[in-house]
């Protein structure tokens, strides 16, 4: 044993004193390897719609109704399941509904109960009964725990000592308070481990909402989308991100989420708007805002050569005597020429009304304490992309050259590719907000808008779409990464480049609304990579056909759930609706997936390893075992 080793065993040996304690955590950690993995699931582009996301969230996409389905299929009419779905999706409003109606007797209590106790039964079975244990609400762990585990005793009495324990429940009038507890055990024990693939920000309206509901959830991670890097570059202080946020959520009337979501008053625009342009405040304030974002994006692309955007400079290709712009040596015509604040010989300076308002959006962006929560979150549980169980988690694309290989880039003397790209981008992003160097502080603007950044890949054209009218102009060309959607050569290439190699690797990505309507799949590459952008987003039900999916990968295979758009909460409770979901077994595992095969599984085998050769060192003496 050489002197590192005996350091760490000795470390090993405070938390496990004697042979006997080695050998329980050998037993413990060998047990937890031989169960099935445990449930994934895997949403993006969430855009702020909270009702859907919410209402996900309690239906586990789905989950929970299939298992009622199943669980009941001859026990309960389809009135009754629809009734026992909205109790868990949403217990505290129906509990309340139905003591209104006066529909609660102790008897729908007992039978509820069961009905609960049942699938929580099932949903455990996959899990130690530690970790189930642990997933309980305090107040009622130990009562759980009995009813999920209690075996019958020689008299077969099991039935009655449930029973019993029912009878109390609702007898001491606790009825509500447990189902409620039951509601949230199920929802947890549906899904063991949450994946968001980027976009929770911008079109609709509470992405703050959304980011409350996920600092509660168990166990999640986000791949940033351009939109959250957005919010996160004006959060570090960048002007450019800060006015694409501002305009973002002023065009689509989301002024709650800045002004009581985040306390950013947008006063002042509105006062310098108003003063300054024509039309309603609404349409002023946007007039207002996209002009002093043109000339914030002006200045960092200026200042920035090699970040290549010098084709979005448009506001000095703009002729003001004949109402026209040059883009590519073609004239179109603008579709107003209300510039008052546009110095025609110098485009892209603010006038000091400008920067007043811009420093005043500025301090706010950068001094917001829930703002600041937020994007601290996103941080800490966040990256640009993720490798767990075999599978590639990004928002966007990996550069690729027309040919389809790695493209290779050039940022602050770096020439990077691939992985080591997204490395930089990641660590480029921390630190704008860590340190605030300018020069990554402005690169955040490149991640959300810039033709190769991997959350974007598109030459984003926003000017082109508030000002000319012909929509030839609107056309976004993309990184050729999204022409080889289908090949599954890339996919495995890109998957390689990672350090994947496994025949369960898979891409998963996001940001691309998949036409579910018009026939399109969002199983690609023959299967190696998933697009999930299924449209959360409101706006885009018209095209997408449906409102999003989830990817569900447990130990049986993937499988890929369609959303139809979601109605109101209101609705689910007075009516017993859901949202209606398709599903698509796409693959099947040729062998049950265990714990033991996915990333915790391989850090458990690393420590059985470790307790192992401290065994040993017990053995032959080498360390002492602490006599108690
Ligand atoms: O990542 P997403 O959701 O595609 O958003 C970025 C896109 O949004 C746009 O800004 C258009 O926004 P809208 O759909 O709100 O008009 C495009 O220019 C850009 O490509
Ligand atoms: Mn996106």
């Amino acid at each position: 044993m050489n002197q590192e080793q005996r350091k760490y065993l000795s470390l090993l040996a405070e938390k496990f004193p004697t042979r006997q304690a080695v050998c329980t955590e050998i037993i413990n950690l060998a047990a937890i390897m031989n169960l099935p993995k445990g449930t994934e699931h895997f949403m993006s582009d969430i855009h702020g719609e909270y009702d859907a996301f919410l209402h996900i969230m309690n239906n586990c996409s789905g989950v929970i109704r299939e298992k009622i389905e199943m669980i009941f299929a001859d026990v309960l009419n389809d009135t009754e399941k629809r009734a026992l779905r909205t109790l868990i999706y949403y217990p505290k409003e129906a509990l309340q509904r139905l003591h209104s109606e006066g529909r609660i007797s102790p008897k729908w209590y007992r039978e509820t109960l069961r009905h609960m106790i049942e699938i929580a039964r099932v949903l455990s079975s996959k899990y130690t009964r530690s970790k189930v244990r642990k997933a309980m609400p305090k107040e009622f762990g130990y009562i759980i725990d009995e009813l999920l585990h209690a075996l019958p005793d020689e008299d077969g009495n099991q039935l009655a000592y449930h029973e019993r324990i029912l009878d109390t429940i609702v007898g001491i009038q606790n009825g509500d308070e447990f189902i409620i507890a039951l509601s949230a055990l199920i929802k947890r024990l549906a899904v063991d481990h949450l994946h968001i693939v980027g976009d929770l920000f911008d079109r609709g309206a509470d992405a703050d909402k959304i980011i409350e509901l996920l600092m509660d959830y168990h166990s999640l991670d986000i791949q940033w989308g351009n939109h959250d890097v957005l919010w996160m570059g004006a959060a570090a202080g960048n002007e450019a991100c800060i006015a694409n946020v501002v305009r973002n959520n002023v065009r689509y009337n989301n002024i709650r989420i800045l002004e009581s979501g985040y306390g950013i008053s947008l006063r002042r625009l509105q006062l310098f708007a108003e003063k300054t342009y024509e039309g309603t405040p609404a349409k002023a304030m946007v007039k207002a805002i996209n002009v002093m974002m043109f000339k914030a994006e002006g200045e960092l692309i200026l200042r920035h050569p090699e970040f290549e955007m010098q084709d979005r400079l448009l506001l000095d290709k703009v002729n003001p005597e004949k109402g026209t712009v040059t883009i590519d040596g073609v004239e179109y015509a603008m579709n107003t020429m209300e510039f008052p604040t546009v110095d025609w010989s110098d485009p892209y300076r603010m006038t000091p009304e400008e920067r007043e308002v811009m420093d005043d959006l500025k301090r706010s962006f950068c001094q917001s304490p829930q703002l600041r929560r937020h994007i601290e979150f996103l941080y800490a549980v966040g990256s640009v992309y993720l490798k767990m169980n075999d599978n590639l988690l990004f928002h966007g694309c990996v550069p690729l050259t027309e040919d389809g290989q790695m493209e290779e880039v050039n940022f602050f003397g770096q020439f990077l590719r691939g992985k080591s790209y997204f490395e930089f981008c990641e660590k480029a992003a921390r630190l704008a907000y860590n340190t605030g160097e300018a020069r990554y502080v402005d690169f955040m603007f490149y991640l959300w808008g810039g033709p190769k950044s991997p959350m974007c890949g598109r030459v984003v054209k926003t000017f082109e779409r508030s000002y000319l009218d012909d929509k030839a102009s609107w056309k976004e060309p993309q990184d050729p990464y999204y022409l080889f959607l289908d090949s599954e050569a890339t996919s495995r290439m890109i998957l390689r480049e990672f350090g994947l190699k496994s025949d369960l690797s898979h891409i998963i990505n996001g940001h691309t609304p998949v036409h579910a309507s018009a026939g399109e799949n969002p199983i690609k590459a023959g299967g190696k990579l998933i697009v999930i952008d299924g449209g959360f987003s409101r706006a885009y039900h018209k095209t997408t056909g449906i409102a999003g999916y989830t990817l569900i990968y447990n130990s049986h295979g993937m499988r890929i759930k369609s959303h139809m758009p979601f109605e109101s909460v209101e609705r689910v409770i007075s009516e017993n609706l859901d949202i209606e979901s398709r599903a698509n077994q796409f693959e099947i595992e040729p062998y049950r997936v265990m714990v033991g095969d996915t990333d915790i599984g391989k850090r458990l085998a690393a420590q059985i390893e470790d307790l192992n050769e401290l065994l040993t060192a017990y053995r032959d003496g080498s360390i002492p075992e602490r006599v108690e």
